[in-house]
């Protein structure tokens, strides 16, 4: 059995990630770090997990949670995780960082992000159906949740080459903004209204581009716009694929079974994914419609922004790091058609 740390469990993920390690049969749920909530109970701030858990909240340091845990994942925003990584990643502890310090190139992430990085690498990206060689590393950069639904809803044409040009078009559930509230998850703002956002200058895009150009270093026509819609969970991705080629529904259907054929928590689907399908599941839902008129491929992809875009994708790469079956303690279906 092995003792997990979670650094920032106080947050959406950190919550999820403690609701999903309790069904994990080699895993137990050791630390739980948050300054805000020191020696409270978990089950007091995470309500719905009362009864799964008994532990409380600790304020300790990184090293402190390293010496008593054998895996941890780090769940606090970006630029707090780079002053924590340092202080836990070694060759006896397996890491997961679930922010986006370490996702890019540190020049990228600099002019993307607009900050100095005080700790310039960057980690193996762990979107394991294109990364398995993250089975090796003891480190590894949990992909962003708007990334994950864009990317695997293109990454298999973007692998043989054919795509043009590819408009990603996302709506996020308003957890994807994190635990604290802000003008945009205020109720009257948001019921009833989808908020489109950094129409074109999101932080995402650049991990997209950095994954896609990687299967395909002349993709250069590459955009994306992110929406927040009145939901609590879920991404659903239009991506609008202008492909190089004329090509048969049949055709391209076999190159996405082919292309993740190993890859469990990929589901393609006749017609449209929906999000009630992934809800609460590490399933990535694909589907698709041609339209040869202008040899453009509309993909949907529907992902739980809290569970493949987030905790659940963090479980998969520590399953994988650890030497786990990937699907341990995650195969659980969506909870409603
Ligand atoms: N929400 C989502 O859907 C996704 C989130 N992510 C990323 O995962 C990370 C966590 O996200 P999420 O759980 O939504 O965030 P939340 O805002 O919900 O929670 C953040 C957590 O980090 C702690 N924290 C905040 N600031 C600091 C700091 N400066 N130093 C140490 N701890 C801090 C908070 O606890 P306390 O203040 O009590 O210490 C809290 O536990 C972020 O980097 C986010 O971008 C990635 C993919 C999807
Ligand atoms: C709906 C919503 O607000 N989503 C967030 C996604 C944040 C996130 O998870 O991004 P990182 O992991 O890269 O920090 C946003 O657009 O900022």
């Amino acid at each position: 059995m092995l003792d997990a740390g979670i650094i920032g469990g106080s947050g959406y993920t950190g919550g999820e990630l403690i609701r999903l390690l309790y069904n994990h049969p080699d895993v137990n749920v050791k630390v739980a770090t948050s300054r805000s909530f020191s020696d409270r109970k978990v089950s007091d701030v995470h309500k719905h997990l009362k009864g799964f858990t008994d532990i409380c909240f600790q304020n300790l340091t990184p090293q402190k949670v390293k010496s008593e845990c054998d895996v941890i994942f780090v769940a606090v925003p970006h630029g707090a995780s780079m002053n924590v990584i340092p202080e836990i990643v070694d060759e006896n502890t397996r890491v997961i960082d679930l922010s986006a310090d370490y996702r890019l190139d540190t020049r990228v992430f600099e002019s993307v992000y607009g900050m100095v990085h005080k700790d310039p690498r960057k980690a193996p990206y762990g979107l394991v159906e294109l990364h398995p060689e993250v089975a090796d590393e003891n480190f590894v950069a949990n992909p962003g949740c708007y990334p994950t639904g864009a990317i695997l809803s293109a990454a298999p044409l973007a692998s043989n080459k054919l795509i043009e040009t590819a408009i990603f078009d996302s709506k996020s559930g308003i957890t994807g903004a994190g635990i604290s509230p802000s003008k945009t998850s205020h109720y009257p703002n948001l019921a009833e209204n989808i908020v489109a956002y950094k129409l074109t200058t999101h932080r995402h895009k650049a991990e997209i581009v950095q994954e896609l150009e990687r299967l395909d270093h002349n993709i250069n026509n590459i955009s994306f716009t992110p929406h927040v819609i009145p939901s609590i969970r879920g991404i659903l991705t239009t991506s609008h694929l202008f492909l190089k080629e004329d090509m048969e529904y049949d055709e391209v259907m076999s190159i996405y079974q082919q292309f993740y054929k190993n890859n469990k928590f990929i589901r393609m689907v006749e017609g449209v994914p929906s999000l009630g399908g992934v809800r609460g599941s590490n399933f990535c839902d694909i589907g698709f419609e041609m339209d040869s008129e202008n040899r453009r491929l509309v993909v949907i992809s529907a992902i739980d922004n809290l569970v493949k875009g987030a905790s659940g994708q963090a479980i998969q790469n520590m399953n994988l790091m650890c030497g786990f079956e990937e699907t341990t303690g995650l195969w659980v279906s969506g909870i409603s058609p």
